[in-house]
């Protein structure tokens, strides 16, 4: 989907007037998806932390001694193509039903799961959201090249993926 398209349905979701505070975030579906998109996309820390088997396992016809060390790949459940159709392009309609509310995606794990799910999640969530739909509610966005043109790839990929540095204007609406 066109980066114009996108800030324009922003736009128009968001409209004009106060800042959205949290419990707006039922009525702001498209903006939800947006930034579950964005956060799907980046998979910002993709290999989650590392573990270690406290027990022999069998696991898919492969023994695993105690102590093997596991790395679980959110970068991979984030971009699999069965969950997430064409992984590689930026689409909020993911995160949206055919009545365009937000649907929640089993598979959406940028924080992890289980006991050492990130502790941070909620506060994380919730700046996410705040930040983006101050911003968003107040500017325009422009890319000073073509959005076409700027890599969706990060520029480092390894512990976390640190997206590409780019610029962009903001005009006030
Ligand atoms: C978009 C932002 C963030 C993302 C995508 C993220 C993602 C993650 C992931 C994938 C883990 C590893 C979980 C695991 O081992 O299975 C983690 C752990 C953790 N995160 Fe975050 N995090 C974010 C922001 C934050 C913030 C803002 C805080 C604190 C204020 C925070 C605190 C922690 C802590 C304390 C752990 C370790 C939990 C444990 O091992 O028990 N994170 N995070």
């Amino acid at each position: 989907m066109s980066a114009e398209r996108v800030q324009e349905e922003l736009t128009r979701e968001l409209g004009a007037g106060r800042a959205p505070c949290l419990a707006d975030r039922a009525r702001l579906p498209y903006t939800d998806a947006v930034l579950h998109e964005a956060q799907r996309l980046l998979a910002l820390v993709p290999m989650s932390m590392p573990r270690a088997l406290t027990k022999t396992t069998r696991f898919r016809g492969y023994t695993l001694p105690q102590g093997t060390e596991v790395l679980p790949l959110l970068g991979s459940i984030l971009h699999d193509p069965k969950v997430f159709q064409q992984p590689e392009e930026f689409n909020p309609g993911r995160f949206l039903d055919a009545e365009g509310k937000f649907k929640k995606q089993e598979s959406f794990l940028p924080f992890s799961l289980g006991k050492r799910v990130c502790l941070g999640e909620g506060l994380a969530r919730a700046e996410i959201f705040l930040l983006f739909t101050a911003v968003l509610q107040a500017f325009s966005l422009e890319s000073p090249c073509p959005p076409g043109a700027l890599s969706l790839q990060p520029a480092v990929s390894g512990l976390f993926n640190i997206p590409q540095a780019f610029q962009m204007q903001f005009r006030p609406h």
